[in-house]
């Protein structure tokens, strides 16, 4: 049972699989070839993230108090779907530009209203698409306000190209924004701000 999960909570999700639509991995090839010169870096992503980073938030942030047997077997909410049913996706990150893309396909799990995304699908993806942009330029981070512009419907199952971009930073304070195309660029479909704001280590969260 251990070595299962833990066989699990080791797969990169952030990688081609079956359900990836053709749209998904010619985007996914052309940014990996963006990474060659190493401009661009693919992010990894598991269920259970067990980095440094994680370690750290739980020492000096978590409460003891929420360390219980759920939090040991809880999972990235993004990363809890069967394959092809909830969120695909594959960050690709340009330090130098403070930039952050994320390919997204929005799998049937996800439905709003019938054809088309849930809005809060649409927010979870952008939240972890900026709350990323925002960690990799200021460590620990929570997201304080996601305001999100719904221009168009995104359709179920269709392939989308999220654009996140770290705008400003005031102390603890980052503000990030993200807009979400269509493959071909014609459509967009949303535009956000965001702010997160870096946790204070004299801070537990309450
Ligand atoms: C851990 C790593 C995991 C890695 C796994 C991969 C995950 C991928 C990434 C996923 C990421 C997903 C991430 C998620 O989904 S995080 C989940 C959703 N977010 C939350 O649950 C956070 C709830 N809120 C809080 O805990 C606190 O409010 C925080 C920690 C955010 C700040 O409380 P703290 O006590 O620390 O700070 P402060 O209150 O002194 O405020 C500081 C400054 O900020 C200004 N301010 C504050 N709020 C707002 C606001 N709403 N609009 C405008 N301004 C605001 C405030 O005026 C002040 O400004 P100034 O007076 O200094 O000028």
């Amino acid at each position: 049972r251990l070595f299962s999960s833990e066989k699990l909570t080791q797969r990169d999700h952030s990688l081609p699989n079956p359900s990836w639509s053709k749209d998904l991995r010619l985007l996914f090839d052309q940014f990996m070839k963006k990474c060659e010169d190493s401009s661009w870096k693919r992010l990894p992503s598991y269920k259970c993230e067990s980095s440094q980073r994680v370690q750290d938030f739980k020492t000096h942030f978590l409460d003891p108090k929420f360390m219980n047997e759920q939090t040991v077997h809880g999972q990235l909410f993004t990363r809890s779907f069967e394959d092809g049913l909830g969120f695909e996706y594959a960050m690709f990150c340009n330090d130098a530009e403070k930039r952050i893309v994320c390919l997204f396909q929005g799998g049937p799990y996800l439905q709003g209203v019938p054809g088309f995304l849930h809005g809060g699908a649409i927010a979870t993806i952008i939240d972890a698409t900026t709350g990323m942009t925002a960690l990799l330029a200021g460590g620990i981070v929570m997201t304080a306000n996601l305001n999100i512009n719904f221009k168009r419907p995104i359709p179920l199952c269709s392939t989308v190209v999220l654009n996140s971009q770290l705008d400003k930073v005031e102390g603890r304070k980052f503000f990030v924004s993200c807009n979400i195309h269509s493959v071909d660029g014609k459509t967009l479909y949303s535009e956000t701000t965001g702010l997160f704001i870096k946790l204070d280590p004299d801070k537990r969260l309450k």
